[in-house]
């Protein structure tokens, strides 16, 4: 792997970085061991509990929007535990283990996992001027409640807004990166993009996004190859930066609005 100081953000006009969370931000193991299998044996009794709400319809009209086809509970719950177990990252499922986690989270069960360099990071760009977004296949409930818990304290202040499936698109498809740029009215070559997973790099910079790719010392996966690589997130903010504000715009789930 990589530590190169190459690793730069953009020199001139507006600068943003967007990041991942699992395996990124935050610990893979924690989602894939803690998050995934607290959601996973409480798909079926939250159906069950819900059963008639609102939130309730609006997963079943999710997985039938979805599929294209029409399911009642039962069909739906086996989709989702279906989904669940070979890890699909399938918005109908992503907004359930959301809701499912918010339960976590407030019952002090869960806790969101943030790397030590993180915080630091965000503070020294947003010092900088530079705008923080979090694009993950997780729903923005639930990336705003793993940020909201975490052993640092909430650093949602820190984050500038939050971009998932249902906004954005899936993360290794070219015109997700397209909407995001889009949205937040940049061009691309202002925008980093910071992932663990080399064909969500690889879709970044087919969107002409600048991309880096982090392996975690405690991720034992090969490294991606074809990006610069670092294993935290310190290398890229070793170098100050000219601290030219830029202010979010866009239909984006803005955090902070008067944060700029
Ligand atoms: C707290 S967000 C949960 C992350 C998640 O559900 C997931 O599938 C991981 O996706 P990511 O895009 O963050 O790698
Ligand atoms: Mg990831």
């Amino acid at each position: 792997m990589s530590h190169s100081r190459r690793v730069r953000l953009p020199e001139n006009g507006p600068r943003a970085v967007v990041l991942d969370i699992e395996g990124t931000t935050g610990s893979l193991s924690h989602v894939r061991d803690v998050l995934f299998p607290y959601a996973r044996e409480r798909l079926a009794p939250w159906l069950t509990a819900h059963r008639g709400t609102a939130p309730w319809q609006q997963i079943l009209d999710a997985v039938t929007t979805h599929t294209g086809a029409a399911h009642d509970e039962a069909s739906a719950l086996a989709l989702l535990e279906q989904w669940a177990d070979a890890d699909v990252k399938a918005a109908p499922l992503k907004t359930l283990q959301g809701l499912i986690w918010a339960g976590g989270y407030a019952a002090g069960e869960l806790y969101g996992h943030v790397y030590p360099d993180v915080p630091p990071a965000l503070e020294h760009w947003k010092a900088q001027g530079t705008s923080r977004f979090i694009y993950s296949s997780g729903s923005i409930a639930a990336q705003r409640d793993w940020f909201g818990h975490t052993a640092h304290g909430d650093l949602r202040p820190l984050l500038d807004g939050y971009f998932d499936l249902t906004t954005a698109g899936p993360k290794a498809d070219a015109d997700s990166y397209r909407a995001i740029a889009a949205d937040l009215g940049r061009a691309p070559a202002g925008l980093l993009f910071v992932s663990d997973v080399g064909a969500e790099l690889d879709a970044a910079a087919e969107a002409g996004w600048r991309t880096v790719a982090v392996r975690r010392p405690d991720d034992e996966r090969p490294a991606v190859t074809g990006h610069e690589a670092v294993a935290s997130l310190t290398p890229l903010v070793s170098r100050p930066g000219p601290g030219r504000s830029t202010a979010p715009v866009g239909t984006h789930t803005q955090e902070n609005p008067s944060d700029e």
